[in-house]
């Protein structure tokens, strides 16, 4: 399936003390992207997305477009045992003012965010995110409370040059520059690879799913894919 691979460095919710005794739980998270195109779609998707998740047993986020965000958290909220939390697909580094077309974390915070994108390869690439913008946008979402998913990876052109290590390094150098040992259990590291195997790697423990997250089935599917929805 199309998607990047995920590394949770902790279960949604546990302490440190606890995570050093358990598993990591898988984490797949569906990227809406600029998709779909309108209000009543993006309902219908959030809710059969919750409908055809809630017997799993990992950590499923949707993130949808902006304007999107409170009617599909109403629609997952509305489904008996629903497992899916909501994620942003970006944020602004600051709290309020004259920043047009921008949303900050207490904006997502309060309508029930706890996954925000940070540096999404379409943000570096289209948006002209930074190493250092992304590094703020991380902080930002930490100091916040909610759960930060760093996205790093090379471009096409970086892959044939040979240097997937090399930037892979720097976007996780530079993203996580002053981020404590005890803020990692609040990261998810989002690898988008241009070549991969992804749930065959070893510390690969989910994935940021693009096109794919768009069809409730496709997702599931995907979702099931460490752990079978049970009878
Ligand atoms: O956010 C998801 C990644 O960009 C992968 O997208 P994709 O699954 O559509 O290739």
């Amino acid at each position: 399936f199309h998607g990047a691979g995920v590394t949770t460095t902790a279960p949604r919710g546990s302490s440190s003390a606890s995570f050093q005794m358990m598993a990591r739980v898988p984490f797949i998270a569906g990227n809406w992207k600029m998709n779909p195109l309108d209000v009543d779609s993006a309902k219908d998707l959030a809710k059969s997305v919750s409908e055809a998740t809630t017997s799993v047993e990992v950590e499923v986020a949707v993130i949808p477009p902006h304007p999107f965000l409170v009617p599909v958290k109403d629609q997952v909220d509305g489904v008996d045992g629903n497992k899916v939390a909501v994620g942003s697909q970006d944020l602004y580094t600051e709290d309020a003012g004259a920043f047009t077309g921008a949303s900050s974390t207490g904006m997502l915070a309060s309508v029930g965010c706890e996954y925000i994108l940070c540096g999404h390869s379409e943000r570096r690439s289209v948006f002209g995110d930074s190493d250092e913008m992304v590094n703020k946008k991380v902080h930002k979402v930490l100091d916040q409370g909610l759960k930060a998913i760093l996205c790093i990876g090379e471009s096409k052109e970086e892959y044939e040059a040979g240097l997937n290590k090399e930037i892979c390094a720097v976007h996780i150098g530079k993203g996580l520059t002053g981020v404590t040992a005890e803020q990692m259990e609040s990261i998810v590291i989002a690898y988008e690879p241009t070549v991969y195997e992804l749930m065959a790697c070893p510390d690969i423990d989910g994935a940021l799913v693009g096109g794919a997250s768009l069809v409730a089935e496709k997702f599931a599917r995907i979702v099931g894919f460490k752990a079978p929805v049970s009878a």
